[in-house]
């Protein structure tokens, strides 16, 4: 065991060689964190991936600096479902440790460096940069590697810290304990409690003038004998008492309160009592033993329930079951929604058992959950995809929630792969089990189900046996015609809408575009305003009042006049979200309507205070994006409308129509959750398109075997595997002939029906990169041989210096 194979944080293709020194031997664990340097120049922390004996030939390795962990970070299970993603997706095992890792938890250049305690250095013995970095060192007890680079020549300060740490002189500082610091916590107490309780009357005499110095003492004073013990945390009992800080700032001057600090844990949890579940309908009942049925014989499941089934509840109990087997438990969502019953549940059953993982996290929050995990004090895990990476000791369970959301494989954050099928694996390395969930499945886990790869557990019937919602459609073109129209809808919406507001029932409209019209135009001349970054033309925004990009998110004020010809008529086309909210409050002038999408949700707590306004029934009707879709149980929505639901379909893209029945599905679950009197009603010029008339049926499997004979059809997954490549250069000449290039690389190695392009990405430009882009097909049979086909194609284009400089993303299955 003399060399180590290292996992460094850079996009670089495999692991790299260093030198194990003899006094790490005993204690190097493949997993642990080391430090080393790489290309001479900067250092980093690495991941010990694998050790061997091989001498590699043509260079000699250099030394691991230091060891940064006493024992492995990374579990055995994590290294191998990170070996699996990147050969899998065609991604760099660095690329996943970037991701993954916590800023501060993967030190760099950022490492900090002190003196050992209780040295004394032969000063005589060092050369002038050690001499230099022990002073500085003595001067300012912590110091980052880059702060040295300010005295020390580059090329030299690996080597003085490496000599220093063999001297014994420096250590690398603890980065976990440098950085991570636990948040405080202030509480309050009386300061002498055995005397102010002696004097309190002449106490309260002088308080006489300052009533509430006098009642924030009070307070403090009966809690401490109500609640002997338990801290009174001052945020909290400030907020109760309606207190100011002032009357606090006095009594704590006098000497009779102080204000102390304790470690507090940076994720509130829930303190609250724990609630015991409801008993389990008996269609939940069968679905729960399915799922344990196929657990037991080692196969993952599908758990497809109609909107409203219930799901939750099922999750409930396998969750339970995993739990008390001692197991740990990871929850994934899409987006992180804390206002989503499972969690309420959830938190209210496992309190500090519970912890969250998402992309909004601190770096500090983050490090603390993993901490958690890895001490094995979290027992179920909340969150989004990310929370993959965690370090489980022995992960018996993962639910992937809403399966189908596209929100699992962004195409925007690398390494590209997506979180679902991840799961499936991640769970398998871990010897535990997997549910996807699910009211309209994706059409690949469908799939895997009707061929028996994984278990299919049905839940057909909403819970209560309520009644799922009558869908309606609506010609437009013959509303329009007959004159039974206004504006962007139909006479018998709005009727139908009027009519719940009656009720005191409420509406949700779903019009899936952001924005209050697409393009503004220039009547005279056709001038249309572009993004400068991109090949996108600007969305107008009425309410923020500017036009913006929704690729790069590049925003110009709205012009006035043509910039182009300078004509003043300006046409708005295409219409947004705001504009069907604007229409809806103008032809119901007494209705409360309220907009959900990210453009509204913005700021703080305007999700959680308009989810509270649906709850108590103020608002009548919600007109939102794809949004209002996702997760809201609410009683008293009856009605979902879709005035133009042709626009869901007519997208460039092969899961089209999947993504429409998937849209239009999960926003009329929202529907008669209770009453089962749900109605839902599609505005569409064409009645007659197979989808709107497979939703209206409520037809599942019809459904998927029309989407499955389309796939096949024109040979798409899950037929085929499907590998897109994007190629991105600053300049297009360079981006067309690297592209060009590539294609016929590739048509060197593939048959020629496997590849489609290069042609021009949808998006021709974006983010000032213009983009080409390829199409691999490939059989499924032997699909490891195509692929490494593909990934010889890819070096030998690697090979030519003019093209290293262009971007070349790789899509697998997306
Ligand atoms: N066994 C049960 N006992 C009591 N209430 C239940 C039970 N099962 C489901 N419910 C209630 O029925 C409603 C629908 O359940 P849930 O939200 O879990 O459905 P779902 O299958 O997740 O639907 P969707 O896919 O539409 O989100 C919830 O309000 C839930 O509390
Ligand atoms: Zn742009």
């Amino acid at each position: 065991m003399n060399f180590a194979q290292i996992i460094l944080p850079l996009n670089l293709k495999g692991t790299f060689t260093y030198k194990i020194p003899s006094d790490f031997k005993d204690k190097i664990e493949v997993g642990m964190r080391v430090l080393v340097s790489f290309r001479g120049k900067k250092i980093y922390t690495g991941i010990v991936f694998q050790f061997h004996d091989e001498e590699p030939e043509g260079f000699l390795p250099k030394d691991i600096i230091s060891l940064l962990d006493d024992a492995a970070i990374m579990p055995q299970s994590q290294l191998q479902f990170w070996q699996w993603l990147s050969e899998y997706y065609l991604c760099n095992l660095g690329e996943i440790y970037r991701f993954s890792f916590p800023a501060s938890l993967k030190l760099e250049s950022e490492t900090y460096l002190k003196l050992k305690p209780y040295v004394s250095v032969a000063f005589e013995n060092l050369d002038v940069h050690e001499m230099h970095l022990i002073h500085a060192l003595e001067v300012r007890q912590l110091i980052n590697v880059t702060e040295i680079e300010a005295f020390i020549p580059k090329k030299e300060i690996v080597k003085t810290i490496k000599s220093l740490i063999d001297l014994q002189y420096i250590e690398i500082d603890e980065k976990i304990a440098e950085t991570y610091k636990a948040k405080e916590v202030a509480y309050l107490r009386l300061k002498n409690p055995a005397e102010i309780r002696a004097s309190l009357p002449e106490i309260l005499l002088s308080l006489k003038r300052s009533p509430r110095q006098q009642e924030l003492l009070l307070s403090i004073l009966e809690h401490e004998t109500e609640f002997a013990g338990i801290p009174l945390k001052k945020s909290q009992f400030l907020d109760q008492g309606n207190f100011g800080t002032a009357p606090l700032k006095t009594l704590i001057s006098k000497n009779w309160v102080e204000e102390y600090f304790m470690q507090k844990d940076r994720i509130e949890l829930y303190d609250g009592e724990t609630e015991s579940r409801e008993q389990l309908t008996p269609e939940q009942q069968t679905a729960t033993k399915e799922i344990e049925t196929a657990f037991g014989q080692n196969q993952n499941v599908l758990l497809h329930g109609v909107t409203s089934s219930g799901k939750t509840h099922v999750y409930l109990e396998i969750i339970e079951q995993t739990v008390s087997a001692g197991r740990t438990v990871l929850f994934l969502l899409p987006e992180i929604s804390l206002t989503k019953q499972i969690v309420q549940r959830l938190e209210k059953k496992y309190g500090r058992q519970l912890g969250f993982y998402h992309q909004k996290l601190s770096d500090f929050e983050r490090v603390e959950v993993w901490r958690k995990v890895r001490n094995g004090e979290i027992k179920v895990l909340v969150g989004t995809r990310n929370a993959l990476f965690l370090p489980y000791s022995d992960l018996g369970l993962i639910v992937v929630d809403e399966e189908h959301d596209s929100a699992y494989k962004p195409r925007e954050v690398s390494p590209f792969f997506n979180a679902r099928d991840a799961a499936l694996m991640l769970a398998n390395f871990y010897g535990g089990r997997a549910i996807l969930g699910s009211a309209t499945p994706s059409v690949e886990s469908y799939f895997l189900a009707l061929k028996n790869k994984i278990a299919h557990v049905k839940l057909r019937h909403r819970f209560g046996n309520v009644n799922l919602p009558v869908v309606q459609i609506i010609n437009f073109k013959e509303a329009q015609d007959s004159k039974k129209s206004v504006g962007n809808f139909s006479l018998g919406v709005i009727d139908e809408i009027k009519k719940q507001i009656d009720r005191h029932k409420q509406t949700m409209i779903l019009h899936n575009r952001r924005g209050y019209s697409n393009v503004i135009e220039c009547e005279s001349c056709g001038y249309v305003n572009y993004c400068s970054n991109c090949d996108v033309v600007m969305t107008f925004h009425k309410f923020s009042n500017e036009m913006k990009c929704h690729y790069c998110g590049q925003k110009a004020a709205k012009p006035k006049a043509c910039p182009r010809c300078n004509s003043a008529n300006l046409n708005l086309r295409g219409v947004g979200v705001e504009q069907i909210h604007e229409e809806i409050s103008r032809l119901l002038p007494d209705a409360e309507v309220d907009r959900m999408d990210v453009d509204s949700m913005r700021k703080k707590f305007a999700y959680e205070k308009l989810y509270e306004k649906i709850e108590e029934g103020e608002t009548d009707v919600l007109v939102g994006t794809q949004m209002i879709s996702k997760g809201l149980d609410f009683e008293n929505i009856e009605l979902v409308a879709i005035p133009k639901a042709d626009s869901l379909l007519y997208v460039q893209d092969f899961r089209a129509e999947e993504r429409a029945y998937q849209l239009i599905t999960q926003v009329s679950g929202r529907a008669g959750r209770v009453s089962g009197e749900g109605k839902v009603m599609i505005q569409t010029y064409n009645p007659e398109h197979p989808v709107f008339k497979l939703i209206a049926e409520h037809d599942s499997t019809e459904v998927y075997t029309h989407l499955l004979a389309e796939r096949q059809k024109f040979h798409y997954p899950p037929f085929v595997k499907l590998i897109m490549i994007e190629i991105k250069h600053r300049r297009e000449d360079k981006a067309d002939r690297c592209s060009q290039f590539l294609g016929s690389v590739l048509r060197k190695y593939l048959p020629e029906e496997c590849i489609l392009g290069p042609e021009k990405s949808p998006i021709a430009k974006l983010n000032l990169l213009y983009q080409y882009q390829i199409w691999l097909k490939l059989p499924r049979k032997n699909y490891a041989e195509y692929k490494s086909l593909v990934m010889k194609s890819l070096d030998e284009v690697e090979d030519i210096p003019a093209y290293k400089s262009v971007k070349k993303l790789i899509f697998v299955d997306f």
